[in-house]
């Protein structure tokens, strides 16, 4: 029997994963800014995380959301200090994709409208609704005919933003691209989009799957815009290696939607929401966005100082800990190289190395990563690969 991955073997076997670090089968330890795709963002095995799933894995594992029970009230308690603004209601299922699979139906169903608009390299996810929304054709194109009408608008264009009409559902957006390059909106697009979008009557979706949870710096990234979306899509880090994901909304669309709407066998089951409760606990009290926020910066600092000299890097970018060195060649030679130096990374767009690092990455982990950088740069020079 075969596992389909759909993913290139990196050639490890791991065996055990602790904090920001992950070992092999050959007993060797490595620094993993890959982090599962950016999952392990609170660390492997976090120790509040996995001492709440045990709880939880003696009481009950599986339960439908029509009962009620202790560890959902306690992880709605624990996100009602987190919960995006103004918005009072969450709703759970189990994978990014999931998320934003359900805020598409949510905006045709609200506006009675069926176009979306998403922005070029966006990444949304790879199921039919949200494989529409994302950018990449290489990934789109051998499922066509997808989800219709949509429009791919260049991401960052004030220019662009006249295109949006009164027949748009929703807007897309990643307030950092992570799949596609890790891209920061800029303020003055987010700012204009926001008032675009509310003018004509059209939500807007922060997808915050990888971007959110702390990442960037502050809880949600919409926060570092000053505006506020009208649904938020979050996945990955907030069940702290559990596979959970989420939409938060206000009660102006949650009162719109009804019994048969949406459902889920698995979503908010006792085990997800023990991580997310567990998650929310730990985000709160290790200050984990504003450690990301000063990690961030003397990360990008000590990037940007090292590479200055290699004429291949074009862009060192990012928010909080969600950063990408953009090249000029491929990054793949420099991947390999900072993998052989015990630094797990990974690939964005098609010419950035991205690292999406545990918020407990210290200095000395960081030297490393450079370290690592700087040698898969001068490699992916040496070899001239593009
Ligand atoms: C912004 C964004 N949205 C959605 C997804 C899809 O998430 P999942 O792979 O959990 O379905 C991803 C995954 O990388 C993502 O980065």
């Amino acid at each position: 029997m075969k596992l389909i991955t759909f993913y290139g073997s990196r050639g490890l076997r791991i065996v055990k994963g602790e904090g920001q670090y992950v070992w092999d089968d050959k007993g060797r330890k490595f620094l993993d800014l890959h982090s599962g795709h950016g999952v392990a963002f609170l660390g492997h095995r976090n120790l509040k995380v996995v001492d709440y799933l045990k709880k939880q894995m003696d009481l009950i594992m599986t339960l439908t959301t029509a009962f009620d029970n202790d560890i959902r009230d306690e992880m709605l308690k624990e996100l009602d200090s987190l919960k995006p603004d103004g918005m009072d209601n969450v709703f759970l299922l189990n994978s990014g994709t999931e998320a934003v699979e359900l805020s598409m139906k949510i905006a045709r169903k609200i506006t009675g409208r069926k176009k979306f608009i998403a922005f070029k390299n966006s990444f949304h996810g790879r199921t039919m609704g949200s494989l529409s929304i994302t950018w990449n054709k290489k990934y789109r194109e051998p499922f066509e005919p997808l989800i219709s009408p949509i429009d791919f608008l260049e991401f960052n264009s004030l220019e662009e933003l006249k295109k949006l009409d009164d027949t748009v559902a929703a807007v897309i957006l990643e307030p950092v691209q992570g799949e596609g390059g890790v891209i920061p909106a800029k303020p003055e697009f987010v700012k204009a989009l926001r008032e675009e979008t509310e003018r004509k009557g059209i939500l807007l979706v922060s997808d915050e799957v990888q971007a959110g949870f702390g990442r960037t710096g502050k809880v949600w990234a919409y926060q570092h815009y000053g505006i506020t979306p009208d649904l938020l899509t979050a996945g990955k880090a907030i069940g702290g290696g559990f596979p959970v994901s989420a939409v938060f909304m206000p009660d102006s669309i949650a009162n719109k939607l009804g019994e048969g709407d949406h459902g889920t066998t698995y979503g908010g089951n006792p085990m997800a929401v023990a991580a997310v409760a567990a998650s929310s606990k730990v985000l709160k009290e290790d200050n984990v966005p504003e450690q990301a926020r000063i990690k961030g910066q003397t990360f990008m600092k000590m990037l940007r100082e090292a590479l200055e000299d290699f004429k291949s890097v074009r862009e060192i970018r990012g928010l909080g800990l969600m950063i990408g060195v953009d090249l000029r060649l491929n990054p793949s030679t420099a991947i390999k190289v900072l993998q052989d130096n015990a630094v797990l990374s990974l690939k964005a767009g098609i010419t950035t190395i991205r690292f999406l690092s545990p918020y407990m990455i210290t200095n000395q982990d960081m030297e490393l990563a450079v370290d690592g950088t700087r040698k898969g740069v001068a490699e992916t020079e040496r070899k001239g690969s593009s």
